[in-house]
């Protein structure tokens, strides 16, 4: 199940072959499955030479070739097509430079497995400088996202149990079946008012607005009336905010931080930052409000996550707003946007929505809503949500530091903190882990199919992998299965009569580049 390469590689160090520094021996001999394992031969030696390449010796295109791809051909927003065209030309491994900042890219699943499994105690993904800078200006403190080192890794202990545990996360099933059953309600009326009774327009804005009232109602046990029929004006900035904040940070990380202050949409950029941080500040308040008036008469405070945030102690209520900020901020258009690509696809393959239709009514019939158990039964559905991950990672390129140690990635060495472009988007539409790469084949993912055993461990990674991967995957998974079950469930989902298709463009994550427009039918039987 292992990485053959990594394994060659680490075989070839043990033989005492290479001259490696004892970090990366330390780093790659504590690989677990070391010792199970029988390969003849390194990377290296394959390539006939036993001396491992420096980064120098990489190629890749220069800063201006780099340039003319982003904004010459165009492949600004498409940086995902560029992972694929360029590892054509240069091969699995290259270097691109961007100003002063040399990336290292890697697009096979061996590759990514070995960079991945080689990181050290406190992964990085970037330094995030602009996202960084902002707090330090305002001085706020660093959630998950931004957070580095030992106070990243205390953040994280303090935050991950009760978004990780499944004991923990089942507990909010039933509140997102209430948001899901609301969702329904705004699909009929949307279909019934806007859409001539059968069309939602725009239905990953849509899901925006259940992702956010979702997560929310897990992190504050609050709703938020994001799916009224009128949006709260709050509501729609803080989305309008995220949405903006998201499309200026690959731009302002370009420029060097002494030229930012006169960038001209600096000030708009912080605007936002300030914004995201003004809303979650109102629902920490109003928590805590709630929690004093809680104690003052005498009752006992019970809560989900941010009143036990806060009750335990564990973090300062700066901390806490902080971490609830960037748990806002990644827990809604990366789910929104994955159930939307999900019934995209389900609308133009009918015979997988019968399929996954038959599945849920058998679990659940009648007027049953799911629960985690029931979910677990569903084996079409998760495959479903994995093959639409694979399709559309919403992180279509992962970056990693190396801070710890130097490490050996194929036939390279690398010093300590080089910058790794992981390129998750390119490995997985690589035909030889997946077979028709291009077409939406949830059955790829059913256990006991052959092309099940064949995949590699490493071909899709959606949430990342270790400990620095999605602290929300578990209540993201849970919200998607929720959502997209009772949606099946409910209505036979076809495509718009327009026949248009919609294409992904990345803006820091990856997005529908037009509005997703589908009809919602009502099933027979309901
Ligand atoms: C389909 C839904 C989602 C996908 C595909 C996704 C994917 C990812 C990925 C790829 C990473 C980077 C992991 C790594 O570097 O190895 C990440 C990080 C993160 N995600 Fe998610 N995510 C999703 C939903 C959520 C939700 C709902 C939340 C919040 C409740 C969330 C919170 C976070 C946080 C806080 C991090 C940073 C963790 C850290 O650096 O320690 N994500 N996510």
């Amino acid at each position: 199940m292992f990485s053959k390469s990594v394994l060659r590689t680490a075989m070839f160090i043990r033989s005492g072959r290479l001259e490696a520094s004892a970090g990366i021996q330390k780093a790659v001999l504590s690989l677990p499955y070391l010792d199970n394992q029988r390969h003849s031969s390194s990377p290296a030696a394959l390539t006939g030479t036993n001396k491992l390449k420096t980064m120098d010796e990489l190629h890749g295109p220069s800063f201006m070739t780099s340039l003319y791809w982003l904004f010459g051909k165009g492949y600004f927003q498409i940086t995902h097509q560029m992972q694929i065209e360029h590892s054509k030309i240069y091969g699995p491994l290259w270097k691109s430079k961007y100003g002063p900042m040399v990336i290292v890219n890697v697009a096979t699943a061996e590759l990514i497995e070995q960079v991945l499994r080689q990181e050290g105690r406190h992964p990085i993904r970037t330094d995030m400088p602009h996202w960084r800078g902002y707090r330090e200006l305002r001085n706020l403190a660093y959630g998950p996202l931004t957070g580095m080192g030992a106070e990243w890794q205390r953040i994280r202990s303090i935050l991950n149990p009760r978004m990780l545990k499944p004991k923990h996360v089942s507990t909010y099933t039933g509140s997102l079946n209430q948001v899901v059953t609301d969702f329904i309600k705004k699909v009929e009326w949307l279909r019934d008012t806007k859409g001539d009774g059968v069309i939602v327009h725009d239905l990953a804005g849509e899901l925006y607005k259940f992702a956010f009232e979702g997560i929310s109602v897990v992190l504050f046990e609050t709703r938020m009336g994001c799916l009224n029929e009128n949006v709260p004006e709050e509501t729609k900035k803080f989305i309008d905010s995220v949405g903006e904040m998201f499309r200026l940070s690959p731009i302002i990380v370009l420029f060097p931080k002494s030229l930012w202050p006169y960038l001209p949409f600096w000030k708009h950029f912080i605007s936002m930052w300030d914004y995201l941080f003004k809303v979650a500040q109102d629902l920490v308040e109003k928590k805590m409000a709630e929690i004093k008036q809680k104690v003052s008469q005498g009752e006992a405070v019970e809560g989900e996550y941010l009143t036990h945030l806060l009750v335990s102690e564990q973090m300062s209520v700066t901390e806490v707003l902080g971490s609830i900020t960037e748990l806002l901020l990644a827990g809604v258009d990366t789910t929104s946007n994955t159930i939307s690509w999900a019934l995209y696809h389900l609308a133009r393959q009918p015979d997988i929505q019968n399929r996954l239709y038959k599945e849920v009514i058998s679990v659940c019939p009648g007027d049953k809503t799911p629960t985690s158990d029931d979910i677990a039964r569903m084996p079409l559905l998760k495959a479903v949500v994995k093959e639409t991950l694979r399709l559309y990672p919403v992180v279509p390129g992962n970056a990693r530091i190396t801070v710890d140690n130097e490490i050996v990635v194929g036939d390279y060495i690398f010093p300590k903190n080089t910058l790794f472009h992981l390129c998750h988007y390119a490995v997985s539409y690589d035909e030889k882990n997946f077979p028709q790469p291009h077409t939406f084949r949830p059955e790829r993912w059913l256990r006991g199919g052959a092309e099940k055993q064949q995949q590699h461990p490493f071909g899709s990674v959606p949430f990342g992998f270790g400990i620095r991967a999605c602290l929300g995957k578990r209540v993201a998974e849970l919200e998607m299965y929720l959502a997209l079950s009772r949606l099946m469930k409910r209505f036979e989902v076809l495509p718009d009569p327009s026949g248009s298709t919609v294409k992904p463009i990345t803006r820091t994550l990856m997005v529908p580049a037009t509005p997703i427009n589908l009809q919602f039918l009502d099933r027979k039987d309901q």
